[in-house]
């Protein structure tokens, strides 16, 4: 268990530039909590925001999606933010769409956009 719920950030490609730049504009409210992220996301937020400490987990398609929605379960993720690509179908859709479940189960916040993003991290700082 880590100390406090971490944000977990996750971005299908087509929205992987926007939520770099989301990272970047709002690094210091992030820095101040646990960031997991999904791999190539992880990877990303991480040449964009140097110094932030990101733990990576798999790559969405190999189940870093579902890594995300464990850590969920284990109360360890109090915040999604996933800027989702709704132009293109993705052969892990299904993963996708477990996370999201699971994020209601637990009621847990989850931006699936920038606007929401935005909105959801003043609430936390
Ligand atoms: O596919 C994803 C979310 O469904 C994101 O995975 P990556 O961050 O590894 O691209």
């Amino acid at each position: 268990m880590t100390v406090k719920p971490s944000i977990a950030l996750i971005a299908h490609d087509q929205k992987k530039d926007d939520l770099a730049d989301f990272a970047r504009t709002h690094r210091q409210a992030m820095a101040r909590y646990p960031i997991v992220a999904t791999g190539t996301t992880g990877a990303r937020i991480a040449e964009a925001c140097p110094g932030l400490e990101i733990t990576r987990l798999k790559s969405g398609p190999l189940g870093g999606d579902q890594q995300i929605g464990a850590l969920i379960a284990t109360g360890d993720v109090g915040l999604v933010i996933f800027f989702v690509d709704p132009l293109t179908a993705m052969p892990h859709d299904v993963d996708v769409k477990a996370l999201m479940r699971l994020a209601i189960v637990y009621d847990i916040p989850m931006a699936l956009n920038r606007a929401t993003a935005e909105n959801l991290l003043k609430t936390l700082a």
